[in-house]
């Protein structure tokens, strides 16, 4: 058991996840794990390259370094987005207001405490700190979409044991239940440290897995052109098993993205990062 645990060959990619999708698994599970990847012909298809910054003037002097982790729906990296100075300052203004992370309830709507998100955090405006509205600033220019409607950033930190169970960032229509969660057409995490082991960020229906990565961004879009959810984002984040894993993440809404990301005829047509496919 031991040597199939450590063997990430080829043998496993294929693999079909052998532990059930619950939210309360994500210990020990398939994806967590690492031995699971999206196929070949997937695989093959994925990229990396520097953003084309030529009509970005706030980017223009900068290399944006970008990999694909999947395609559709689009799930990229960009690596060394954030300076040591950035992550230095979001972790010291948060640890003293760490609070146990909470969980909007698909009854009520209320934020509530749930044995689904094992966490602290701590949320930061903008206008809080001038290194935040810089990043906000960056992200809204690599991505082409608005952040002024974005929810306020919400920095957190798990500690040996900490995860976040499978869940969809954006509202999921469920039939008579009045309740709507909050609409967000698209996610940035920023990784503010490695994780020794243990802390992936997976995508269980697609079988990708981002490995927390000190400077990083993953950005992907939880809606489809049309604004219907698309259900392959689903996703966790795997239980740190040695070390500390800090993130913040911007929910970004789809108010104000009117005239940046156009609605399309096709209602299966994907959002992607720079124009549509
Ligand atoms: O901790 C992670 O890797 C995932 C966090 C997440 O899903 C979220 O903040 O919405
Ligand atoms: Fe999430």
């Amino acid at each position: 058991m031991a040597g199939k645990l450590m063997n990430l060959s080829n043998e496993y990619e294929e693999e079909e996840p052998s532990q059930p999708l619950n939210p309360n698994n994500m210990l020990n599970n398939d994806w967590c794990r690492g031995v699971i990847r999206p196929p070949e012909s997937v695989r093959s298809q994925l990229k990396c390259f520097h953003l084309n910054t030529t009509f970005i003037p706030f980017l223009r002097l900068t290399r944006i370094k970008v990999e694909e982790m999947y395609k559709r729906p689009h799930i990229v990296v960009i690596h060394e987005f954030l300076s040591e100075f950035e992550i230095q300052i979001l972790k010291a203004w948060a640890t003293p207001g760490l609070e146990r992370t909470q969980v909007v309830n698909d009854t009520t709507g209320a934020y509530i405490p749930s044995k689904d998100r094992l966490a602290f955090g701590n949320w930061i405006k903008d206008e809080q700190h001038s290194a935040m509205a810089t990043i906000s600033r960056r992200i809204s220019a690599i991505t082409g979409l608005d952040l002024s409607t974005a929810e306020d950033a919400n920095i957190i930190r798990y500690g040996v044991g900490g995860y976040y169970g499978h869940h969809y960032d954006t509202d999921v229509y469920v039939v008579d239940n009045p309740v709507i969660k909050p609409k967000r057409i698209a996610t940035w995490i920023n990784y503010l440290s490695d994780v020794e082991a243990g802390g992936a960020t997976v995508f269980p229906y697609i079988n990708v897995a981002v490995w927390p990565e000190k400077g990083a961004g993953l950005f992907w879009y939880n809606m489809l052109t049309s604004g219907l959810i698309d259900v392959n984002t689903i996703h966790g984040g795997c239980p740190v098993l040695v070390g500390t894993k800090w993130i913040v993440t911007k929910w970004i809404r789809p108010t104000g993205q009117e005239f940046r990301k156009l609605c399309e005829n096709n209602l299966l047509s994907y959002n992607v990062l720079g124009i549509n496919s």
